[in-house]
């Protein structure tokens, strides 16, 4: 699907863009757009790829125009621009709103208006049932991507959404921090023993923005199944794998977080199509005028559990071993680069 294709990624200098690149700069693409504000690390990527394929657009989803430009001639876009750390947006939750929700507006009117003909977003589990200022910031971005999508002919532009859980070793995340402080002989500072994330590595995030972008009808929502670890074996498996002895010390929860998060709530869950190793989640398509369902009755919504980190598979500690053995991040470490 992809040869001769443009393909654009949005906030493309992060992990996610990077992996991106590994996986198709040497196929038959024919070109890789990234947009981003930060010119140093577009300068960095520029320089390690050295990739005729591979163009640079300064721009932020915030700025119509600067995403107009960039969308000029675009077949496929994965959106990744976002603000993602949890405490940074508690602050400040009108930059929240301003990149995740009216950036992602911006981005899909672009897009559309330029025929651009199929769009993933990334959003996280942190948009189901929110209780901070990022995830409540991405549910928002997720309403903003069904309502585009009711409006617009599929055959033009499909536009499709995936959540992640927590990927691990992504930049400002608990593992490296964890890998930093065993490396300096200092405490692991752990939250709350207890709390569960879901797991993924990198390759998991791009092989599910892959499988919606193959697999979507208009509007639909992807999630990955996946494994969830608690934060004290991820802790324990961590010191396991460095061979260190450094103390554990339970700091408590920081701003906004959530014991457990939550991949599908209960209502998605209920109408969730299991395709493996995936859900999909379809667009509720009807429209404003309720009269209909209720002269014919409504369906009632199977009582189905939701989908979270505490009910799924658990992980053992040789398992989160393995797991964050896998990632680039440990293999550079572990390999003293
Ligand atoms: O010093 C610390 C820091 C974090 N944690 C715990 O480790 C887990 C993971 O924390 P991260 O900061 O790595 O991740 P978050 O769950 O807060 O959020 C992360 O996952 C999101 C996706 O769900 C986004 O990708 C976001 O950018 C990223 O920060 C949490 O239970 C947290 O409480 C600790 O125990 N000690």
């Amino acid at each position: 699907m992809f040869k001769d294709k443009t393909l654009l990624i949005t906030g493309g200098t992060g992990s996610f863009g990077n992996t991106v690149l590994k996986h198709f700069l040497h196929t038959d693409i024919g070109e890789i757009r990234i947009f981003s504000r930060d010119e140093k690390k577009q300068d960095d990527m520029r320089k390690f790829f050295n990739n005729d394929k591979l163009k640079f657009y300064i721009g932020d989803v915030r700025n119509l125009e600067s995403v107009r430009e960039a969308v000029r001639g675009v077949d496929f876009i994965f959106h990744a621009a976002a603000l993602k750390q949890v405490p940074s947006c508690e602050f400040f939750p009108m930059e929240a709103v301003r990149t995740n929700v009216l950036g992602t507006d911006n981005v899909l009117t672009a897009a559309i208006d330029e025929g651009v003909s199929r769009i993933v977003c990334l959003s996280t589990d942190k948009a189901a049932y929110p209780i901070n200022a990022m995830g409540t910031s991405k549910a928002m971005m997720e309403k903003v991507i069904i309502a585009k999508s009711r409006n617009v002919d599929p055959a033009r532009t499909l536009i499709a959404c995936t959540r992640y859980g927590n990927v691990m070793a992504s930049r400002g995340s608990v593992i490296p921090l964890f890998a930093e402080q065993i490396r300096a002989g200092r405490a692991l500072t752990v939250t709350d023993p207890s709390m569960t994330r879901f797991l993924m590595n990198l390759d998991e995030a791009v092989e599910l923005v892959l499988f919606a972008f193959e697999h979507a009808n208009q509007g639909d929502l992807f999630v990955q199944k996946a494994d969830a670890s608690t934060v004290g074996d991820l802790a324990v498996a961590m010191k396991k794998l460095f061979q260190s002895d450094v103390e554990v010390r339970v700091i408590g929860t920081r701003h906004g977080e959530k014991a457990h998060e939550t991949l599908l709530t209960r209502e998605e869950r209920a109408k969730a199509e299991d395709l493996g190793g995936y859900f999909r989640v379809p667009a509720d398509v009807r429209d404003l005028n309720y009269g209909k369902f209720v002269e014919q009755g409504e369906m009632v919504a199977e009582s189905t559990e939701e989908y979270t980190s505490h009910n799924t598979r658990r992980l053992t500690v040789d398992e989160i071993v393995e797991k964050v053995k896998s990632t680039d991040y440990i293999q550079q470490l572990l390999a003293g680069v």
